[in-house]
This record gives C-alpha cells, sequence and structure tokens, in this order.
C-alpha cells in the first residue's frame, strides 16, 4: 500500500517531550492544551503571576478560557528563562506587537539548532516583517517554523475536529511538529513555504473585518460570497508579488483559514468588524473585545504596502477609508460596486486574458 494511503494511527502517543509554549492568551492556551493531552510536558510561560498561580491551584485559565479545565502535565510559569531552558521545542503565541521585544529579551536563553514555531498572525510595523523573519534575525540559530491554518482557539480547546498547516523549510521541523501536535481531533499538514502560509494567516483577518461589517448590515449570503472570493483573490495577488507560492491560498492556511473567520462570530476580528458595523466606534469595540484583532493593525500596514508596491486591493482600500478615515460604510460600498468590472481568478490567469 503507498505510504500516503496508509491507515493512520491517530491517538497513539509517541514518547513524551519537554515542550515550552510562551503566551497565555487565548491560542497559547489552545496548544498547551493539545500538547498536554498528547502527553507532552508543556512550560507555558506567561507574564503574570496571578495568572500562573489561578492555572497552578484551579488549572483553568479565568481571562482567556474560563470553562476549559486545561488537563494534562501543565506548568505554568513567569520564568521564560526557565521553559525555553528546559524545552526540546518551542512555540510563540504572542501577538505581533510584542513578539519581538520578548523573543530579543530572552534571545540568549535559546539554544543552537533549537525548533522554534510562531503561532502568530500579523505583521511588524517597522519594515513590514513577518515573525519567522523576526526569529531569523533574533535567533538565527535555531530552527524555523510558523502554524496557521482555520484554527479558532474556542473550538479547539472543546476537541472540534481541527486541520492546521506546519510551514518550515527543514523537514525534521515538519515532522516533529506534525507528531507533536496530530492528534484524533487535530491534523497537521505540510507546507515549505514559510512566507505563503504566514502572510495568508495575517492578511485573512483584514477580511474578517469586512466579513464581520457586512454580516452587521445583513448584506446577504450573495455578498458574503463575493467578499470571501474577492478577499481571496486580493490577498493572492498582494501575497504572490512578495514571493508567495499561489498555491499556498488554495490551502488550508488561505482559503481554510479566510472561510473560518469570515464567517464566524468566533472570530475577534469578524467581531470588530461587526460591532463597526454596528455603529460602534474602533476604539470603543477593540477594548470591549479585550483580546488582540491583529486585523486592525495589519490594515494599516498592507494599505501603506500595496500603495508602495502597486498592487490594487480595493477591499483592504475600503476598509481603511471606513476605519481610519472619513468615508461612509455606504459610499466604500457604491464605489466598489461601481468600479472597473474585472475579469475572474485575474491572480492565476495569463495576463492577456485577464487584461
Ligand atoms: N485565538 C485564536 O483563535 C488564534 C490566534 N492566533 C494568533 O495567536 C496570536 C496570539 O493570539 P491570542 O492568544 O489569541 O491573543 P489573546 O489576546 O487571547 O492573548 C494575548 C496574550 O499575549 C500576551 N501578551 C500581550 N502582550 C505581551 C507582552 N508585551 N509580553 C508578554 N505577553 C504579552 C497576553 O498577556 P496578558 O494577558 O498578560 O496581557 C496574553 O497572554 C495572535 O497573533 C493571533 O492572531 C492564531 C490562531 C488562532
Ligand atoms: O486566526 C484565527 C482562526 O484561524 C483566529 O482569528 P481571530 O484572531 O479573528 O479570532
Amino acid at each position: 500500500m503507498p505510504e500516503q494511503n496508509a491507515p493512520q494511527t491517530d491517538g497513539a502517543k509517541g514518547p513524551t517531550h519537554d515542550v515550552a509554549v510562551l503566551g497565555g492568551g487565548s491560542f497559547g492556551t489552545a496548544m498547551a492544551k493539545v500538547l498536554g493531552e498528547n502527553g507532552h510536558r508543556v512550560h507555558f510561560w506567561m507574564r503574570d503571576a496571578g495568572q500562573v498561580d489561578e492555572i497552578n491551584r484551579t488549572r483553568i485559565n479565568s481571562r482567556y478560557m474560563p470553562d476549559v479545565e486545561l488537563t494534562g502535565d501543565l506548568l505554568p510559569t513567569t520564568d521564560l528563562a526557565e521553559a525555553v531552558g528546559k524545552a526540546e521545542i518551542v512555540f510563540v503565541a504572542i501577538p505581533s506587537k510584542a513578539f519581538r521585544a520578548v523573543i530579543r529579551e530572552h534571545s540568549g536563553e535559546f539554544r543552537d539548532g533549537q525548533i522554534v514555531i510562531s503561532l502568530t498572525k500579523g505583521i511588524e510595523e517597522h519594515g513590514f516583517k513577518l515573525m519567522s523573519e523576526i526569529l531569523q534575525e533574533e535567533i538565527p540559530r535555531c530552527r524555523i517554523g510558523v502554524l496557521s491554518g482555520p484554527n479558532l482557539a474556542s473550538e479547539i480547546v472543546s476537541r472540534d475536529l481541527t486541520a492546521t498547516v506546519i510551514a518550515a523549510k527543514d523537514p525534521d521541523v515538519r515532522r516533529t511538529v506534525q507528531d507533536l501536535l496530530g492528534c484524533e481531533y487535530f491534523r497537521v499538514y505540510a507546507n515549505v513555504d514559510i512566507y505563503g502560509v504566514e502572510l495568508a494567516g495575517a492578511l485573512k483577518n483584514i477580511y474578517a473585518i469586512v466579513a464581520g461589517l457586512a454580516s452587521a448590515l445583513e448584506m446577504g449570503e450573495n455578498a458574503k460570497a463575493m467578499l470571501i472570493t474577492r478577499g481571496l483573490a486580493e490577498m493572492s495577488r498582494f501575497a504572490v508579488s512578495l514571493g508567495a507560492n499561489p498555491m499556498t491560498f488554495m490551502g488550508l492556511a488561505g482559503v481554510g483559514d479566510l472561510i473560518v473567520t469570515c464567517t464566524s462570530a468566533k472570530s475577534r476580528n469578524f467581531r470588530v468588524g461587526y460591532a463597526v458595523g454596528k455603529g460602534q466606534n474602533l476604539d470603543d469595540a477593540v477594548n470591549e473585545l479585550g483580546q488582540v484583532a491583529e486585523g486592525i493593525y495589519t490594515l494599516k500596514l498592507v494599505k501603506e504596502k500595496s500603495e508602495a508596491i502597486g498592487i490594487y486591493m480595493p477591499l483592504v482600500r475600503g476598509l481603511y477609508e471606513i476605519l481610519y478615515g472619513t468615508a461612509s460604510i455606504k459610499a466604500v460600498i457604491n464605489s466598489l460596486m461601481l468600479s472597473v468590472q474585472n475579469s475572474d481568478v485575474e491572480f492565476i490567469l495569463p495576463r492577456t486574458i485577464s487584461q
């Protein structure tokens, strides 16, 4: 039987590993839970001593996952040096705004060849750097990868069936992460296109905000399909111009993540868009959320970058005008609907057809 058709032995636990998860928010907690349930010893770093104390006493992270009991061998700590020092593999779930500062402050703690995986879906303001590029700059002696896909934390902690993508150049990194995380409810597919996988995860947050807005305005199912599909065209066009593989956008990290965040009120980015669509101002919507919505920062950076490199992104521009400019939602919708009617799938058609 060819290898790809061989029966899987999901649920069979391999050897126990020491792993670290940096970041005690929603996604760090979800990944720590999967790793713990898979039998690994999880050094779970967060900056808040009260949160460490609470998880030690109650096995609950009440701020981010109040209804979820954290089973397995989880060792919460505020000592990042100890967590990284004990871990064979480190997963980083720190919002993009704080990502470099945390890694830089502790760069001396990481070891040569240690595997470090970013879980973060954002872009750094200065220089348009993705998190894997920050890791490469700050801890170049480590082996780096990126995990991204349709992965709502609130569903993973409920053990709802989920798939994700590990992207890394080193096949040993890809295999190691598949073995550590894969289980009966969590499947890990592999890709070598780190840049595409990572950029897709950051870009789709923008379209989730757009979809939330559309939902608040009760635009209908046709409009939802149009926004998701044209969002995919736009993000693919942009990413490919920066060197990503267009096929990545056909996979879980591309269209998969776009679908889940554009159709679910469990997405924080969707919820911010929804609140703005209902008339709330952006700052209030973000404060009320109390968790990170990376898309509001990514939007600014992508708008600037797309203008600098001459890539047409009408949804990005329209959303920017609504969130950061003075345009009304109605005016932006009108202008989008009455703009030049282009070819479909122009981002993969030969130029002669698409012009
Ligand atoms: N939640 C999800 O469904 C998914 C999230 N992601 C990505 O994971 C990343 C993290 O998101 P998520 O966990 O959901 O975010 P949350 O808002 O739920 O939590 C953020 C976490 O980051 C911590 N943090 C913030 N600033 C700092 C800092 N300066 N130093 C140290 N820790 C800090 C917070 O600590 P404190 O509580 O002390 O402020 C908190 O533990 C994001 O890029 C997101 O896009 C990816 C896939 C799914
Ligand atoms: O990336 C996510 C799901 O794949 C989570 O999206 P939000 O950050 O919008 O909640």
